[in-house]
């Protein structure tokens, strides 16, 4: 007689697609938590990434998720007229396209690995083309900081949003660790310093500084790029040439003029509050800037002297280990139009300002 196993009842049927509807909504659930810390750099944080370094073909994935998921909507070298705040006869600027902000996910606040997102204890608040990205990039090797990869313009342009919206772009911190962005436009804002310190009245702020200008140069050679089609450096920076009067109204110039603006901090926020980082050293001594600021920060000094090398031929520093840096040698800066030449330029310039002529190209790759 042949042996027919028994049929389950229609009970017993029942009982096991319930199960296995349990199973694959916990299946689903897994899934789903899964997708915020992967998209927001939580493989880029592991201690592996700071402590040594993956396989070449870990490397390049990484770099390409770095690419696909942090960078994607980071809009930081296409920066419009800073000072928009400002009155600056910005024509040069003026049509340029506002930067998106990512805009926060509806998955974030509901999974996004451990820890809570919290409003910035320090931001970088200029200057545009100081050295900005540099910075934040520098800092964000320790493991007590981590930052939102795009501006936000919360200050100047989406203050309407509310402190929700600013609140949900920052990344989730733990317990001792500081929250940062940067977005170099709220140094030349009216209203920033006000709106700041209604936030918080503790907000630590810290401002790169270059010499106005290499920096003026800077930001005209972007807008250069973009609109080629733009008067001389020269003639928009000088009202009359042969007296050497200077157009402080151009947005370019008005930026550089660094106490004006410095006076409407002042107004809600103490001196010791505010840390004022050298663009230049950040180049020539990128690791005793970062101690500076690590200090005003109250973090451990970190990030040292071993963490960087400097490319003589690109002429500035860069992260030995472009993959702890978390997005420091990532293609979008290396090939970005920061490195760029100044073609333009008069040779005067290009004597006083050595870094001039060699700035174009590959940031990282030694
Ligand atoms: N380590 C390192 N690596 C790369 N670039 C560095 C570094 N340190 C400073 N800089 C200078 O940063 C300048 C761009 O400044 P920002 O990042 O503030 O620009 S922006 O306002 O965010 O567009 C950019 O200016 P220009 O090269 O004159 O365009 C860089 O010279």
């Amino acid at each position: 007689m042949e042996y027919s196993p028994p049929r389950p009842s229609p009970r017993c049927r029942k009982k096991k697609a319930l199960v296995l509807s349990i199973m694959l909504f916990i299946w689903i659930f897994v899934l789903y938590s899964c997708v915020g810390p992967c998209s927001t750099g939580v493989l880029l944080d592991s201690p592996r990434d700071r402590d040594g370094a993956p396989a070449t073909g870990e490397r390049t994935a990484r770099a390409d998720l770095l690419s696909r998921l942090r960078w994607e909507d980071v809009d930081y070298y296409e920066e419009p007229a800073a000072a928009r705040g400002a009155a600056s006869r910005d024509l040069l600027l003026s049509d340029e396209p506002e930067p998106r902000v990512p805009e926060p996910s509806p998955m974030s606040s509901f999974s996004n690995g451990a820890g809570s997102k919290k409003l910035p204890q320090a931001i970088i608040i200029g200057v545009k083309k100081g050295g900005t990205r540099a910075l934040l990039e520098f800092l964000r090797v320790h493991p007590d900081i981590r930052a939102v990869g795009a501006e936000p313009h919360f200050f100047d342009r989406n203050y309407d949003n509310g402190l929700e919206w600013y609140r949900d772009l920052m990344p989730k911190t733990l317990e001792g660790q500081i929250t940062m962005e940067k977005t170099p436009s709220y140094f030349v804002t009216k209203e920033a310093p006000a709106r700041i310190s209604a936030m918080s009245r503790d907000t630590k702020l810290i401002v790169v500084v270059r010499d106005p200008v290499t920096r003026a140069i800077s930001d005209y050679t972007q807008t250069l790029s973009k609109k080629p089609d733009i008067p001389s450096f020269e003639s928009l920076t000088f009202k009359n040439r042969t007296t050497g009067l200077i157009d402080t109204s151009w947005s370019a110039i008005q930026i550089g003029i660094y106490a004006k603006h410095l006076d409407n901090w002042l107004q809600y926020f103490p001196m010791e509050q505010i840390l004022f980082v050298s663009g230049e050293r950040l180049i020539s001594d990128p690791a005793g800037e970062l101690g500076r600021v690590q200090d005003f920060l109250g973090l451990k000094r970190i990030i040292t002297d071993k963490h960087f090398y400097f490319n003589q031929t690109k002429g500035f520093p860069c992260l030995k280990n472009c993959l702890r840096a978390v997005g420091g040698c990532h293609p979008e800066l290396v090939s970005s139009q920061k490195f760029r030449t100044f073609p333009f330029m008069h040779y005067r310039y290009l004597n006083t300002f050595p870094n001039f002529g060699v700035g174009g190209g590959d940031l990282c790759s030694a």
